[in-house]
Formats: structure tokens, sequence, C-alpha cells
């Protein structure tokens, strides 16, 4: 299949409906635009998440149990939005369910990605790879970004596949990462804000994520594409409310917070990059 793709081919791994928009929406609209084949592939369909839609709010899991189905539309919505046309549901809609925030009695459910067999999860994500032959993967570090249960999952499943593809897995794979640069800038122009995230934090080290700048690898400028991204996070309406303060952050200055993403390089050889750190603009520099 792959001689009928194109010639760059970028891989994503995320754990639920929203993941993608909110950690590389920017990244998946720019490749996209420049013609490289984006497939995403989104482990669980987010069935015990929040519902900031009053009137969908017996689709929860305690209730209806509908959830699930309804950010699988979401999704779809929002890969529309960021001309994302290869999505798929790691072994098909429904397989893997959402386990729940860490520690929560719904790690224990017996379709939670949390109890997933490694080897079998990563058997579905092999297929696509074979398939697909990517250049490039992303997905979170061993933490998952921030500690969600699925996420770490998403994570191991992700590296286990790209060690059975062999020749069929990608070259270069990065972790999503936030700068600490970035993160103290953001705590310092949200101070004043009404819905600031910050608000509980007292210092950056709070955190569970940020990575010292020296160890990002690539910033990719997709500030071209942020109004996608915007618009794609509004798809996911039951999980992103519109008070939410990534909106603020969109609000207040653009597409510099929320069209940059970056990312750690933890497989292949990076790119010729620039500034104080080196980092790449592309995340296929340096691949033949
Ligand atoms: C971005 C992300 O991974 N969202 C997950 C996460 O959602 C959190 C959860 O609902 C928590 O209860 C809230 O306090 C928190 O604000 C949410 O970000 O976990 C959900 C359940 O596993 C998941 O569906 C959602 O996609
Ligand atoms: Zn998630």
């Amino acid at each position: 299949m792959t001689d009928e793709l194109p010639a760059r081919r970028l891989l994503l791994v995320h754990a639920h409906p929203d993941d993608e928009v909110i950690g590389t929406g920017a990244t998946m609209a720019h490749y996209v635009s420049a013609g490289a084949h984006v497939t995403l592939v989104t482990c669980t369909l987010g069935e015990e998440g929040e519902i900031h839609v009053p009137e969908l709010s017996r689709l929860a899991a305690a209730e209806a149990d509908q959830l699930g189905g309804y950010r699988l539309v979401e999704w779809e919505r929002a890969c529309a939005e960021l001309g994302v046309t290869d999505r798929r549901m790691l072994g098909g809609p429904g397989r893997y369910r959402d386990s729940g925030m860490m520690g929560l009695p719904t790690n224990e459910h017996p379709r939670a990605f949390w109890q997933a067999d490694l080897d079998e999860a990563a058997g579905h994500l092999v297929e696509i790879m074979r398939e697909i032959r990517p250049q490039v993967m992303i997905t979170y570090d061993e933490n998952g970004f921030y500690g969600h249960p699925d996420h770490i999952q998403a994570h191991r499943v992700a590296m286990r596949a790209a060690e059975l593809a062999g020749e069929d897995g990608p070259t270069k794979i990065y972790w999503t990462a936030m700068p600490l640069s970035v993160l103290l800038d953001g705590m310092e122009a949200f101070r004043d804000s009404e819905s600031n995230p910050f608000a509980d934090v007292e210092k950056v080290d709070d955190l569970p994520f940020g990575t010292p700048d020296d160890e990002i690898a690539a910033r990719i400028d997709g500030t071209d594409h942020y109004a996608k991204k915007t618009a794609a996070m509004r798809a996911h309406a039951t999980q992103i409310p519109d008070n939410s303060w990534l909106y603020g952050i969109a609000g207040d200055f653009g597409g510099e917070f929320m069209g940059v993403e970056y990312y750690t390089l933890v497989k292949g050889t990076r790119g010729p990059g620039s500034g104080p750190h080196g980092w790449e603009s592309d995340l296929f520099s340096g691949l033949a």
C-alpha cells in the first residue's frame, strides 16, 4: 500500500479522543497541509470522561454509558477540521475501554486499556505500521505526559510495536513535551487571568510535566493552522468546555501557545536545527 502513499508518513498514537488535538493538533494540520500522510491511532473511546455539555450528561458511564460512541463522532469531526482522513481506533472501535484516572476501580474493567495484554495491543499497531511504514511516530513519554494510565499504556504499546515492527517501524520516534521555558512564560502570562490553569501551582516543578529546554529536540510551528486546532477542540465539546483555559490561551496569545508544539527525540538522528538548543523545525529532517 505504501507505493500509493505520499513519500512522508507520520503516525501518531494517542490514548483518548481529544488528546490528538490538545497535544498535536497543529502538528497534524501542518503536515497534512504539507502533503504528508498522517495516520492517527487512538486507543480508547474515552468512555469514562467528564461531560461538559449538560444536555448530554446522561450519556455518562454511570448512566447510559454512551459517551464512548458520542466521543467517536467528536473525534471524527475534530479530525475533519485538521484534515486528517486516516484515523483508526486501536483494535477497532470499542476493543479497549478508557481506564479512568489512575487508581480508580475502572482501571480493573476487563476491557480497560490499562489491563490490555501488551503484545496483543502492540500487534494491532504493528499491522498498521506494516501497512503504512511510517518514517516518524509521535507518542507520549513513559509517564504518558501527565500520568494517566491510558497515556502510559499508549506509550508502552507504541514503543513495543515499533520494536516488533522492525524495518516497517518508524525511523524517528518523538514524545510530546512542553519546554520549561514555555511553562514559565505561561505561568507569568496567566498570573492575573480569571481562568488561570496554573492557579494552584506554586512552582513549575509542581506540574506533572515539563522538559528542560536543552532536552527538547523539535519545535513544530503550526501557527498557520491554530484556527483549525481551535475548531477541532470545539468538536470535542464534551471534554473541552467553552470556558476552558485552552481557549483563553488561544485568545490572549494567538497561535504562539496553541499553534506551536514541542517534542523530544527518543529514536533516530536529530536533523539540522536552529536556536540556542538546535531545535528541529521539521520532524522528517535528517531522513534520507
Ligand atoms: C486530556 C485527557 O487525557 N483527558 C482524559 C482524562 O480527563 C480528565 C478526567 O476526566 C478527570 O476526572 C478530570 O478531573 C480532568 O480534568 C480531565 O482532564 O481522563 C478521562 C477518564 O479517563 C478521559 O476520558 C479523558 O479523555
Ligand atoms: Zn487522554
